[in-house]
């Protein structure tokens, strides 16, 4: 298992590039299993989530060649389904949140799909009701399956109708409109989530021949065709990465420009930050973030506490809660931070608290964070790494604490952060993996 050593306390300073978006990969590289055509998508992160959904698709037969770091070329022409009995697909999918995103394109072109109890942060429960709603709507069954641990779905065909789905699942709402594309009729979406990661994957199947319409907006309407064909697709850049870099400019940066960021597909994440009093300057396609001594939360208009609380979007992404309240541990003044999607992402901030953060954990979905207003650093500590974004969270706190920080596990920021260590190194902080 690997470790990151970090020497904290080194200022940051430069240009760093984001990745291309995690989820909005995982939903695209599924979706070229809809067509027996080359389906060719770039800027798609070096990552181990989806070197591992790659190697998954590979697995049941699809052609995959990569024709440079980031962009593949995917041939979905003949399929091996048996390889979705195995145990060795199970054990796959368990080990992978995305592998959830098959059950849809595989339905849709198949007629049936098995997914086994689907893997990814620990946390919290992480229910796949929603997916099984939408296609029990459209006339498929399943069956769970306990002593494999699978959810086996058939439908002999798929016929498009009108849904309202109880939440806006992101990965839900992937999966109902990759089924929906090849379905007779037309199929109503109401309630959908519209992550920027879905609008990419309706324009990506759009151009693929299907019928959606209501692109970015949560009533979608997709009139079923019979087949679709290949495209060319590119991923954009990753907001939680960016997300994550304005909070590592804001604790340790000297002067941090984030190029290429897409700014209008931001949503409210600059604003959230500048809700803690940091400085985030839209500079055309970049984000230029100074130095700041000092940054101040900014209050309600009635004076009340600030309160960062995540929503479906355009809400505030609860991705970016862990990074958002590491940030807030050096600012002047108090903010409490409502986690209302996952029960178990704010557990980390025990380790924070070791580190000389000052929290009051109310129930796992509240934390109120007192800042220090930079009187006060962080200790080095160490800690393991729980998930994806706690595990950032924490690499941002380590950095800007006094002394060497080692944080284990950290398989789960490799899961979603390219060549972090790298990249980071390369602005002038002091990272060192290692094995031992
Ligand atoms: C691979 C991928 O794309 N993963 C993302 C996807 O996961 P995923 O698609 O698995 O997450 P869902 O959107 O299904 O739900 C996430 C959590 O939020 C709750 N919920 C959801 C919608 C809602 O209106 N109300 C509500 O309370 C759900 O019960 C669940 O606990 O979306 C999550 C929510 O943005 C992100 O954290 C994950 O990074
Ligand atoms: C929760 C996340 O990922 P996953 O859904 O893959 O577990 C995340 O990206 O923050």
């Amino acid at each position: 298992m690997e470790s990151f050593i970090i020497e904290g306390g080194h200022l940051l300073s430069g240009t760093i590039i984001p990745q291309g978006a995690k989820n909005e990969a995982l939903e695209v590289i599924c979706a070229s299993l809809l067509t027996a055509d080359e389906v060719r998508i770039g800027n798609i992160p070096d990552i181990l989530d989806v070197k591992n959904l790659i190697r998954l698709l590979m697995d049941i037969g699809v052609e995959v060649r990569q024709t440079s770091r980031n962009e593949y070329v995917f041939r979905a022409a003949e399929l091996n389904l048996d390889y979705l009995e195995s145990p060795e697909f199970v054990q796959k999918c368990s080990s992978l949140r995305g592998s959830v995103l098959m059950i849809g394109p595989l339905l849709a072109r198949y007629g049936k799909a098995t997914v086994a109890k689907p893997g990814g942060d620990k946390i919290g429960r992480r229910r796949l009701d929603t997916h099984f709603m939408g296609f029990k709507n459209l006339g498929a069954s399943f069956k769970h399956d306990e002593e494999r641990g699978t959810f086996n779905i058939h439908a002999d065909r798929l016929d498009g109708c009108y849904m309202l789905l109880d939440e806006a699942s992101v990965t839900g709402t992937a999966n109902i409109i990759m089924a929906s594309v090849l379905a007779n009729g037309t199929t109503t979406i109401y309630n959908a989530a519209c992550e920027p990661y879905i609008q990419q994957l309706c324009h990506m199947l759009n151009r693929m021949g299907a019928n959606i319409s209501g692109i970015a907006s949560n009533l979608l309407t997709i009139v079923g065709v019979k087949c679709l064909h290949g495209t060319s697709h590119t991923i954009q850049p990753d907001m939680i990465e960016v997300g994550s870099f304005i909070g590592m400019a804001a604790m340790v940066g000297d002067g941090i420009r984030i190029k290429n960021v897409l700014p209008k597909n931001l949503g409210i994440i600059p604003d959230a930050f500048r809700q803690l009093g940091v400085d985030v300057i839209t500079d055309g396609e970049d984000l230029f973030i100074p130095r700041l001594e000092h940054y101040e939360v900014k209050s309600f208009i009635d004076n009340s506490m600030m309160t960062l609380a995540d929503a479906p979007w355009p809400g505030l992404t609860p991705d970016l809660l862990s990074v958002l309240l590491v940030v807030a541990t050096q600012a002047r003044g108090s903010v409490l931070f409502h986690q209302k999607m996952f029960e178990s992402r704010l557990f980390f901030v025990d380790k924070l608290i070791d580190m000389g953060a000052n929290i009051i954990l109310c129930d796992p979905h509240r934390a109120v964070v007192i800042g220090h207003d930079h009187n006060i650093r962080l200790r080095a500590g160490r800690m393991t790494s729980p998930d994806i974004r706690a595990g950032i969270a924490l690499l941002i706190a380590a950095l800007s604490a006094n002394g060497t920080s080692r944080i284990d596990n950290i398989a789960q920021i490799d899961r979603g952060y390219e060549d972090i260590e790298k990249r980071l190194n390369s602005l002038g902080a002091k990272i060192e993996r290692t094995n031992s």
